[in-house]
C-alpha cells in the first residue's frame, strides 16, 4: 500500500507544517538508537532515507527501506520511495505528531534490505554454522526474526523468539497437517514439528514423551504450550 501522492499544486516546502520524526535503524546494536529528522511536505521517503543514513552513520552502499510503525509494532507498513512521510505523520494522533519516541508507539524504522548475503534460510539449523560465536548466532537469529522467522533449530532443540504479536500464518491449521509425519528438520523450524515428532516417538516406542521448555519470564513458554494444544 502506498501513501497518497501529494498534488504538485500544493506548497511542498511549507516549513510551518514541518515535523520532527524519529527514525530507528534496524537491525541495531542498541534498540534505543534513533535519529530525529525534520521533515517537510516536499520530503519524499527517498530523501528521508538518505538523510537518516548520513545521520546514523550507516553504510550508504547498502539498500534501505522506510517502515511506518503505528500502535507499538502492531501495524507496520513499508513505504514507497516516492511517498511523503509527513502526510502519514499528520494522520497520527495529535499527541504523537510532535515528538514520538518508540514508547509512544508511532515512529519510523529504517530497515536494511538484504544484500544477497542473507543466510537466514541456510541457517534454519544453527548446527550448520561453521563459525560458532555468540555474535554470529545472534546475527543469524536477528536476521531470521526480522523476516518473521521466529523459530530456529539447533539439532532437535527449537529456539523460539517471542514476536510479541500474533502471526496467524504460523498457526494456521494447514501447518499442523503439513508437519504431520514429517521427520524433524525436513520442513522449516516450527513448534508443530516438535509436537509431531514427540507424538510419533510415543507411538513407535510406546513410551511417554517429555518436551522440556525453558526461557526467561515472558519469553513465551505458556503461549508455546498452548500452540501445542492445536496439534
Ligand atoms: N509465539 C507467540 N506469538 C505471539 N505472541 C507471543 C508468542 N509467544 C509469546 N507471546 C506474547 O508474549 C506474552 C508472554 O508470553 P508467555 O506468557 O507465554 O511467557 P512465559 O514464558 O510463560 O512467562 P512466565 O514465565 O512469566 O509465565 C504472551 O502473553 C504473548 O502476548
Amino acid at each position: 500500500m502506498s501513501a497518497m501522492k501529494r498534488p504538485s499544486t500544493l506548497d511542498q516546502n511549507s516549513s510551518s507544517e514541518a515535523r520532527v520524526v524519529q527514525i530507528y535503524p534496524r537491525p541495531a546494536q542498541d534498540p534505543a538508537t534513533y535519529c530525529p529528522l525534520q521533515v517537510t511536505h516536499g520530503d519524499t521517503v527517498r530523501a528521508v532515507i538518505k538523510n537518516a543514513i548520513l545521520m546514523l552513520g550507516l553504510d550508504s552502499n547498502q539498500s534501505y527501506k522506510l517502515i511506518e510503525v503505528r500502535n507499538s509494532n502492531t501495524e507496520e507498513r513499508q513505504l514507497d520511495y516516492d511517498d511523503f512521510p509527513l502526510d502519514l505523520v499528520l494522520l497520527w494522533p495529535p499527541e504523537t505528531q510532535k515528538w514520538h519516541p518508540k514508547t509512544d508507539g508511532y515512529y519510523f524504522v529504517l530497515q536494511q534490505v538484504d544484500d544477497g548475503n542473507d543466510n537466514s534460510e541456510e541457517y534454519n539449523d544453527l548446527c550448520n554454522l561453521t563459525d560458532v560465536t555468540e555474535d554470529r548466532i545472534t546475527d543469524i537469529l536477528s536476521q531470521r526474526f526480522y523476516k518473521l522467522k521466529i523459530y530456529t533449530y539447533t539439532s532437535n532443540i527449537l529456539i523460539a523468539i517471542n514476536p510479541n504479536k500474533f502471526l496467524p500464518v504460523y498457526y494456521n491449521p494447514k501447518y499442523v497437517k503439513m508437519y504431520e509425519n514429517q521427520p524433524l528438520g525436513k520442513l522449516s523450524p516450527h513448534i508443530f514439528a516438535i509436537a509431531a515428532a514427540a507424538f510419533r516417538n510415543m507411538l513407535s516406542s510406546q513410551t511417554n514423551q517429555c518436551i522440556v521448555i525453558s526461557g526467561e519470564s515472558g519469553s513465551g513458554k505458556t503461549e508455546s504450550s498452548s500452540f501445542w494444544c492445536i496439534v
